[in-house]
């Protein structure tokens, strides 16, 4: 797996329809699917004393210590050829994320959360009859706690990083899956695909479809999106040094529309997370001269050196 692949966690109460939904963008949209429950249940089933571990931590509904999780995923992710994967069921706990991150190095690009009522989880796993140890009464009730305990403040940590798009996962599969595949089309723009992307983004009178245009020229990017927002964090403008300044809605809208019009570039409004997604930021600023941005473009690329215009 590149650095520049686009991955992405599913959450959820146990039983919310994670997997069911997961099997379905991976079809669809051509992730590979890791479901971290499936990797330890694997590892069960290869008859290793680790598994034996797993099991009985199952068993009881509760998180297998991430040093275990993490490197199964780890594995996993490396003998993926895929560009864009998707993480099932994980990460469970605080210490599951903090984890992952410091091993693998990443952060998810998104995190989608299923959002489904306790007593409809419960009617879920009850009826899931696949003969898994942790599908009866008892355990079902420890894993609806560690869930509460433990998992959602993993979804609140990246709620505040803007990072969670939640689904609501009352309805049938292929009700949530419409809402699953609107989310996906709409995300689909900022995808890897083979040529390099970047987001420009600017505060007013930044001219970010001039620097769409420079930018394309420069290193041959096979598509620039540009267009300013007013979600974009303050920690982007610090990556590269610039100052913001916000543009409205109506403004944005304007921005584009009349850059649409001189068919310069695609423009589209960049939300916050959409901007965090790109492994390039690229922020035009009236503030900040052009060489700037330039330079600090270069830098951000590794290109190096600074090609003639
Ligand atoms: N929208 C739905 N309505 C009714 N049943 C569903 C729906 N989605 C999935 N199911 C069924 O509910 C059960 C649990 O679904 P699934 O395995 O996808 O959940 P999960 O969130 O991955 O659970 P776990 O975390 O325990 O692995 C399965 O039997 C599945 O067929
Ligand atoms: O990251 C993870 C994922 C799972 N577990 C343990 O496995 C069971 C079943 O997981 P499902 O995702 O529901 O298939 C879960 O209750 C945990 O005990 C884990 O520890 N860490």
């Amino acid at each position: 797996m590149s650095n520049r692949c686009y991955f992405k966690f599913d959450s959820g109460g146990p039983g919310s329809g994670k997997g069911t939904q997961c099997t379905k963008i991976a079809s669809d949209f051509g992730f590979a699917h890791l479901s971290a429950g499936d990797l330890l249940r694997h590892e069960i089933a290869s008859g290793s004393e680790k598994g034996e571990l797993i099991l009985d931590i199952i068993k009881e509904g509760r998180i297998v210590p991430s040093e275990i999780t993490v490197e199964l995923i780890r594995k996993a992710m490396e003998t993926s050829s895929a560009n864009k994967v998707l993480i099932d069921g994980f990460p469970r706990s605080e210490e599951n994320r903090i984890a992952f991150e410091r091993i693998v190095g990443r952060e998810p690009d998104i995190v989608v959360f299923f959002d489904c009522p306790e007593d409809e989880m419960v009617k879920r796993l009850l009826g899931r009859n696949q003969g898994r140890v942790d599908d009866n009464i008892e355990t079902i009730k420890k894993r609806l706690k560690v869930f509460e305990s433990l998992n959602i403040p993993v979804v609140d940590y990246y709620s505040s990083r803007g990072k969670v798009c939640k689904i609501n996962a009352m309805g049938t599969a292929d009700e949530i899956f419409e809402a699953v595949r609107k989310l996906f089309s709409s995300l689909s723009a900022i995808w890897p695909h083979d040529g390099l992307h970047a987001a420009i983004t600017g505060g007013l009178n930044s001219e970010t479809d001039k620097y769409c245009l420079l930018n394309r020229k420069i290193l041959n990017f096979q598509t620039a999106y540009c267009g300013c927002h007013l979600g974009v964090s303050a920690g982007v403008c610090l990556k590269v040094g610039a100052i913001l300044s916000w543009r409205t809605k109506e403004q944005l809208d304007e921005d584009a529309s009349q850059a649409n019009k001189r068919k310069e570039s695609r423009v589209i409004g960049m939300t916050r997370l959409r901007l965090e997604s790109f492994r390039v930021v690229i922020v035009s600023s009236m503030h900040v001269p052009e060489i700037t941005t330039r330079k600090l473009l270069m830098r951000e690329l590794a290109v190096p050196s600074t090609p003639s215009l």
